[in-house]
């Protein structure tokens, strides 16, 4: 694909951490500021050293469990593990509260989080231990993007939504499966002030396209996936960005973000 013209991460280098600190947007401005965590200086930081691979592996298995259950009809399917909403043909599903068709793969969760019905046996789709993974994880990020942007860790709070994605190269069925549209993170989510990303399967060995790209001003500026590879940004739009279309394999991710405002914070997921 043409424009491409720098690559910030390669998938065969391991990284002890890079940043690349980039003007703000005006963005802020037009925000509530809140101190000690609002950015001063806007940037992007990759780092292979936050999440070991053997971490990477496991919490990918948990996402393909949850994903197992469900996957859309078209190429990119999403698990989001505050609400609980799943993938399913052209549709989403919850997971946490589901009340299917008798007969369907997923008959009936109950309100318990995590907890379904299959015929009539209960059945747990994540364990507590699962949780705790996805804890640790968000938490070793957390401190990552306090460092590299010098604000304080206990002012970052987790936001919605906080999801599992899963993408082939299936063609898109619905809106929302189109993954690949340019976008600022602030603007689709809203609560956003810094996006994470922590890839799960490697690009090249695993899929293809489905490169990460920064869409700078004269330079595309891209991440190539690596199992375990963190990369976080400020979500204005100095880090307007988009996902290549993946042309084969399956890629596996899970998006962690943080907000400024405590108004705005969600729970970690967990097993009620
Ligand atoms: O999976 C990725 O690399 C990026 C996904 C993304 O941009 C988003 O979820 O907002
Ligand atoms: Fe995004």
């Amino acid at each position: 694909e043409d424009g491409i013209t720098e690559v910030l991460a390669f998938r065969s280098e391991v990284l002890p951490g890079r940043f690349i600190e980039v003007p703000c947007s005006e963005d802020y401005d037009s925000h509530r500021r809140f101190e000690g965590c609002s950015p001063r200086k806007c940037g992007r930081g990759i780092s292979d050293a936050v999440i070991t691979r053997d971490e990477a592996r496991r919490i990918r298995s948990v996402a393909e469990k949850g994903l197992s259950l469900g996957g859309s009809d078209g190429g990119a399917s999403i698990l989001d593990l505050h609400s609980g909403a799943l993938s399913v043909g052209k549709h989403f599903v919850n997971l946490y509260r589901y009340h299917g068709k008798s007969g369907s793969k997923m008959m009936r969760t109950s309100w318990a989080v995590g907890r379904w019905y299959f015929g009539d046996k209960i059945q747990t789709v994540f364990s507590e231990e699962d949780f705790q993974l996805y804890r640790d994880v968000r938490q070793k990020v957390q401190l990552a993007i306090a460092q590299a942007f010098g604000i304080s860790a206990s002012s970052l709070y987790l936001t919605k939504p906080t999801f599992f994605s899963r993408i082939n190269s299936t063609a898109a069925r619905t809106a929302h499966d189109e993954y690949w549209h340019a976008h600022v993170d602030k603007v689709t989510y809203g609560s956003f002030d810094y996006t994470s990303l922590l890839y799960l399967s490697d690009y090249l060995d695993d899929f293809g396209g489905g490169r990460f790209v920064f869409m700078d001003e004269g330079a595309n500026r891209t991440v190539e996936p690596r199992a375990g590879r963190v990369s976080f940004f400020t979500s204005g739009s100095e880090n307007l960005h988009r996902v290549e279309k993946v042309c084969w394999g399956t890629r596996y991710a899970i998006t962690i973000a943080f907000t400024c405002n405590p108004d705005h914070s969600i729970a970690d997921p967990a097993l009620t």
